[in-house]
């Protein structure tokens, strides 16, 4: 990930501190999602009236729409504590053995990035999410045997970015999927509104919808764009966000009325100007960005094809009609090989 990126949903070293402070605690104070708050209600609610561990569940999206915030609300809902690991810090099956024999009962184990587990670990957690089992591999080749050793019955919450890459058996053993969407403007307004109310961060209704339009979509983002914005009101003004002191700082940070930062208008433009709206594939769409193909995939494409400005097809991704009027390129004649008919407005 470049470090210059403005709007990136991912979150590192400090940032990971104000965002504790900003998690909502409980279910009801979770802005958004609405389906998934109220079916997550009914598992956790249903399950505590039996006095079991609910289901495994399993939370796929983009980063930064709150499953971490989410699993962490699911343990305080539950009363159970929460363990936190992730699919890469877990390289070897003894690894994942390690945590799961220390749980206690009713535990919540939060995996992160679940779909970057080490394989011999994943098969391992098969096992243990459907029996409670960790069978425990002691010597090598033949002689190998595997000593069973039971653990105790936990709630597996897994998270992933990429849904498609979990292997079948270990989506098959969670009870619930909540598919976690980007947040609509208003509900990232409420989300700018209540960090703003935390951080004391003086604002009017029109300077916070305009931020909410400006997040893509993402919690993560909306209060990122809230502290720079808080940052410009501080310096170059009295400290209060209003629409124009929200567009003036952001325009700075080259954050457009769209949400779109530099590297997806540098997609856009590799896509349109270098492969004549495409279809080209992912890999050489991000060399000509200069960026992981990673890093095109998980954090701009989402976006994009969300805003109808790219199209994924088996041939490659394809620029829009509506990426062409963006960026203002006349497009060529016949854009051949694409899904649509591109017309000269
Ligand atoms: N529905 C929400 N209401 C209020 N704040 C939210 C909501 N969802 C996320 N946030 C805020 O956004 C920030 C990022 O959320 P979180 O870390 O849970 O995202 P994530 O999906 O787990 O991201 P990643 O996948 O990168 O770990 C947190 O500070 C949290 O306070």
């Amino acid at each position: 990930m470049s470090e210059d990126r403005f709007v990136s949903p991912v979150a590192d070293g400090e940032e990971k501190v104000i965002e504790a402070a900003l998690r909502p605690k409980r279910l009801d104070e979770f802005v958004g999602q609405a389906r998934v708050r109220e079916q997550l209600s009914l598992v956790l609610h249903s399950a505590l009236r039996r006095g079991r561990p609910p289901d495994h569940l399993l939370m796929s999206g983009p980063p930064g729409l709150g499953k971490t915030t989410l699993a962490m609300i699911i343990s305080g809902e539950l009363g159970m504590p929460l363990r936190i690991s992730s699919g890469p810090a877990i390289e070897r099956a003894g690894d994942l053995a390690a945590v799961l024999s220390t749980l206690s009962e009713g535990e919540v184990l939060f995996l992160d990035e679940i779909h970057r587990m080490a394989r011999p670990a994943e098969e391992m957690l098969y096992v243990a999410m459907e029996d409670f089992r960790v069978d425990v591999v002691v010597g090598k080749g033949p002689g190998a045997t595997a000593i069973p050793l039971d653990i105790a019955p936990f709630t597996l919450v897994g998270a992933t970015t990429r849904a498609g890459l979990l292997p079948a058996p270990l989506r098959d053993r969670f009870g619930f999927v909540a598919h976690m969407d980007f947040y609509e403007p208003a509900d990232l307004e409420r989300i700018i509104e209540r960090s703003a109310r935390l951080l004391n961060v003086r604002m009017d209704e029109a300077g916070g919808a305009e931020i909410a339009k400006r997040s893509r979509g993402t919690p993560r983002i909306a209060n990122r764009l809230l502290r720079r914005v808080r940052d410009y009101a501080e310096v170059r003004a009295d400290g209060f966000i209003t629409e124009q002191i929200a567009q003036d700082a952001l325009s700075l940070y080259e954050v457009d009325a769209e949400g779109l930062d530099r590297l997806d208008r540098g997609v856009l433009d590799a896509l349109m100007r270098k492969f004549g709206g495409g279809p080209v594939g992912l890999s050489t769409l991000a060399v000509a960005v200069g960026e992981e193909p990673e890093t095109v995939e998980v954090v701009a494409e989402p976006f994009l094809v969300r805003k109808g400005l790219i199209a994924r097809t088996p041939r490659g991704r394809i620029a829009t009609p509506a990426a062409w009027r963006y960026l203002g390129i006349t497009p060529p004649l016949s854009v051949e090989g694409t899904l649509f008919e591109v017309t000269e407005e």
